[in-house]
């Protein structure tokens, strides 16, 4: 079951042109699982890895489960997160801000660890989302393979959709495994990237408050 929130979220995401590449392979949980299991039991020989060794033997399964069920489970709308949205009785006009939420994600480009910390700012119209559903939805979109700069105009669009407002700033500060662990083996450097929406991109003193 996908929610209403949920659809209007990639609804938005669709029209965009920012969301994840996907094509409808009509398998379900399941049956990924047992194919993506099958498929890296043959990866790990082909790597002359002994599947016999009661180490290994459980790895395809623990993979598959990981794949399908946890690091990438934000690819699947059913799992959107639960929001709760109120009603801006309290007439807040100024700027709401969490700082220092824990991301962690998956590149896509070599399936390996996404680090980092976001920090997401909103000026409230109508409505007001409860805390935690912004570090859920931080988590929701982070739980794909991801390039760091869609990932974080997504969190934008969602937020944007949800809270009905423009007045939406991101930023997300983050390392990435390809660049530390492999390739040019970078262990020091960090990427920031930024998606600024409404009153954050046109007025200076707004842009300012929020990158402080
Ligand atoms: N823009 C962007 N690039 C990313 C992100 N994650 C990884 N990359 C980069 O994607 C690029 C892929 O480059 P390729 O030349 O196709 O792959 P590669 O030969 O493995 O590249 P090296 O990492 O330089 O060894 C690399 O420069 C990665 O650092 C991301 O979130 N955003
Ligand atoms: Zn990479």
């Amino acid at each position: 079951m996908i929610s209403n929130e949920a659809r209007a979220v990639r609804n938005q995401l669709i029209e965009k042109g920012l969301e994840t590449p996907l094509t409808e392979n009509n398998l379900n949980n399941e049956q990924k699982y047992e194919r993506i299991k099958g498929l890296m039991a043959e990866v790990l020989a082909t790597l002359g890895l002994d599947l016999n060794d009661d180490s290994l033997t459980e790895t395809p399964h623990r993979i598959a489960k990981m794949y399908t069920y946890e690091i990438f489970s934000g690819l699947d709308y059913a799992n959107f997160p639960a929001m709760s949205l109120i009603e801006n009785k309290m007439q807040v006009e100024e700027m709401i801000k969490v700082r220092d939420i824990s991301l962690i994600s998956s590149c896509e480009h070599h399936f390996v660890t996404i680090d980092g910390t976001a920090k997401v700012a909103y000026i409230p119209g109508k409505k007001i989302i409860g805390l935690s559903k912004i570090n859920r939805l931080v988590r929701f979109f982070s739980q794909r393979p991801q390039v760091q700069e869609r990932l974080t105009q997504q969190i934008l669009i969602a937020l944007q959709t949800l809270l009905e407002t423009d007045n939406v700033a991101i930023t997300i500060q983050a390392t990435h495994y390809c660049v530390k662990s492999r390739g040019v083996m970078d262990v020091n450097s960090s990427t920031e990237t930024t998606a600024l929406g409404g009153i954050f991109k046109t007025n200076d003193r707004t842009r300012a408050e929020f990158l402080l």
